[in-house]
């Protein structure tokens, strides 16, 4: 049986490319099956080999996401080097009425645009434990060429300038040594409603 958080408001999860998102989300899922459901994105970008139509986004013409606009469908929204993505109202609802707790892995700009929104959500940053150490990681998961590491990396800091806004974050968790870092971000994630 899925134990469900006892707060099931959706979980934005943000902070600079490569500091281990998606390691500490995933071990989240594989430890609490059946709980939980990455939010899956809209985008106007071609698939790339291996990427599955509704598993990794929802790959969609640009008119289509445009109307999207137009009829407010997104919590968040962002063009990237001529492309579109963004996260559907309707993908938050359906994963909410299944019973689900829904994480939103999202960008600094996302951040600020779902905050804007009557969406009620908390809010996570991860934070690497010094910039050389996020550069080793991307650099280690070895994704990424030489130009997408220097750009990240830039973008890293504003990120991390961001992040010390007051009231931003309801949580900055620093992802040095993996399970304590897990243990910090299950701990919130289950944290009673009164805590
Ligand atoms: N605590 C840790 N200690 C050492 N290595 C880690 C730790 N957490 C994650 N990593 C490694 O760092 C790399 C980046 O992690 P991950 O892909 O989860 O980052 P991300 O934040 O999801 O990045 P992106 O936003 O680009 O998808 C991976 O190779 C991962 O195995």
């Amino acid at each position: 049986m899925a134990t469900l958080p006892p707060d099931n408001r959706p979980i934005v999860v943000s902070g600079p490319s490569g500091v281990g998102k998606g390691t500490l989300y995933n071990l989240l899922f594989q430890r609490h099956p059946e709980t939980f459901a990455l939010s899956v994105s809209h985008t106007t970008r071609s698939p790339r080999d291996g990427e599955q139509d509704g598993v990794h986004y929802h790959f969609v013409p640009m008119e289509h996401f445009e109307d999207l606009i137009s009829r407010d469908g997104f919590v968040e929204h962002a063009k990237f080097s001529g492309n579109r993505y963004g996260t559907s109202k309707m993908t938050i609802e359906e994963q909410t009425k299944k019973g689900r707790v829904v994480l939103l892995d999202i960008e600094m700009e996302g951040v600020k645009q779902i905050k804007q929104s009557d969406i009620a959500a908390r809010y996570i940053f991860i934070s690497p434990p010094s910039l050389e150490t996020l550069e080793s990681r991307l650099r280690g998961r070895g994704t990424e060429k030489e130009e997408s590491i220097v750009k990240r990396l830039a973008q890293a800091k504003n990120e991390l300038e961001y992040s010390k806004t007051p009231g931003v974050h309801d949580i900055v968790i620093v992802n040095d040594d993996l399970e304590k870092a897990y243990k910090e971000f299950e701990d919130f994630v289950y944290k009673p409603l009164d805590a």
